[in-house]
């Protein structure tokens, strides 16, 4: 990404006197009613809905409400530097966009697009099991970007096996395994309008591209979809997962492993204690258990317990630059930005992929200087105050 973030604030004065105004609108909390006009319904109202009534969905913002950024005058915080390095991974700022499984529902570019303004931007994408398109050829799109895996642990330990091979071939550097999804929670708006992507065949290139996959088929996709696309989702449903089989993972990953989903402290210390290198702080941005905690609500006792031994990184909610501003503070090392990203990506393709993460970004880095500081590392629970 060319200069500082703040940058893009100085480019999009000068687009607007050149008449080339931004593709949709710059705030990160309206893009979702700008999607709601244009996208069609069905994905529309997958992307946007939660788990029951969208009550852990609102209480992921009202979290971000109760804390409030406490800004330092006279101050250096002129010239910013907000790019960081997690688990290995250089990233021009300290966000990575989240594992969104199916983009070709809002774009037909889907995840292709995301992967070349993954790499424009200079951070780290994080590509789905359940992609529209392959890893390969996601990798490619993606090409000198950072890019991680993020797994849907299937029952079958050979397609497991097979996946995690053909990631780290393609360059994927750390492995994010999901927890909270093994199965999907009760979601009104998709069973109102009986809209599973899963189900129409989206979301199973990794499948249908996979020799070990392949192999347990009785017949090829091309004969009989409809069975191979049950036996895929088959394969990630039921929890027959337990913290003792990790080491399978280990066996089959050599690079970072982290878990994705935790929620509860005592869950952090289990991940710490089987050696994983890091944790998503999350609850799925709201989609799994309507009525669960705000996750950020949870994150400053985790970082507390945890974060010595552990990299923590957050995500559901975020969708400011004081949003990921606090995130850090309270001790996340980077966040995952979730829907704002793929509104993006209905909308504008490649282009609005990059216009939703670099407004947030230059939202970042003027509210880092603005408060007092240089760099994320001198964020900490002091610049915040609960109210
Ligand atoms: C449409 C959609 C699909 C998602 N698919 C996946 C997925 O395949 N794997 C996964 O781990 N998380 C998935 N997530 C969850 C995101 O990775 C992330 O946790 C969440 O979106 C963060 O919350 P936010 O949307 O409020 O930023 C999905 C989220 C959305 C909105
Ligand atoms: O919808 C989701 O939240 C999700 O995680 C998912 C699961 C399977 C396929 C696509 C997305």
């Amino acid at each position: 990404m060319p200069g500082q973030p703040a940058q893009y604030q100085n480019e999009i004065y000068l687009h607007g006197l050149a008449d080339q105004v931004p593709p949709f609108t710059t705030d990160a909390t309206l893009v979702e009613s700008v999607a709601r006009e244009r996208m069609a319904p069905g994905p529309f109202g997958y992307v946007s809905g939660g788990a029951g009534c969208g009550d852990t969905m609102r209480a992921n913002r009202a979290a971000f409400g109760r804390w409030r950024i406490v800004p330092r005058m006279l101050t250096d915080a002129t010239t910013r530097d907000v790019a960081t390095t997690v688990l290995g991974t250089p990233m021009a700022a300290p966000v990575l966009l989240a594992p969104v499984g199916v983009q070709s529902i809002v774009h037909p570019d889907g995840e292709l697009a995301t992967a070349r303004a993954a790499a424009a931007l200079g951070v780290p994408m994080v590509l789905s099991t359940a992609s529209s398109y392959p890893l390969e050829e996601v990798a490619d799109a993606n090409g000198a970007g950072q890019r991680w895996f993020q797994l849907y642990w299937p029952n079958e330990p050979e397609v497991c096996a097979s996946l995690l091979h053909r990631a780290k071939l393609a360059g994927y550097s750390a492995l994010v395994v999901t927890l909270d999804t093994w199965t999907l929670a009760w979601r009104p708006r998709d069973l109102d309008q009986a809209y599973l992507p899963f189900l129409r065949g989206t979301g199973v290139a990794n499948a249908f591209t996979d020799p070990a996959f392949l192999a347990g088929l009785a017949k090829p996709p091309e004969e009989d979809q409809a069975m191979a696309v049950l036996r895929w989702v088959s394969m990630f449903t039921g929890q027959d997962k337990r913290w003792d089989q990790l080491p399978f993972l280990r066996e089959h990953w050599d690079g970072p492993i982290v878990l994705k989903g935790i929620q509860h402290v005592d869950d952090a210390r289990r991940a710490a204690d089987a050696g994983m290198d890091g944790i998503v702080v999350s609850n799925h941005g709201g989609r799994q258990v309507d009525g669960a905690i705000g996750a950020l609500e949870v994150l400053p006792e985790i970082v507390s317990a945890v974060g010595d031994r552990l990299t923590v990184l957050f995500d559901s909610g975020v969708r400011t630059g004081a949003d990921l501003l606090k995130a850090l503070a309270l001790g996340a090392s980077a966040v995952l930005l979730g829907r704002p990203y793929v509104y993006g990506l209905a909308l504008a393709g490649e282009d609005g992929v990059r216009h939703a993460v670099r407004s947030l970004l230059a939202e970042f880095d003027l509210t880092l200087g603005l408060s007092g500081h240089r760099t994320p590392a001198d964020l900490t629970p002091e610049s915040l105050r609960h109210a």
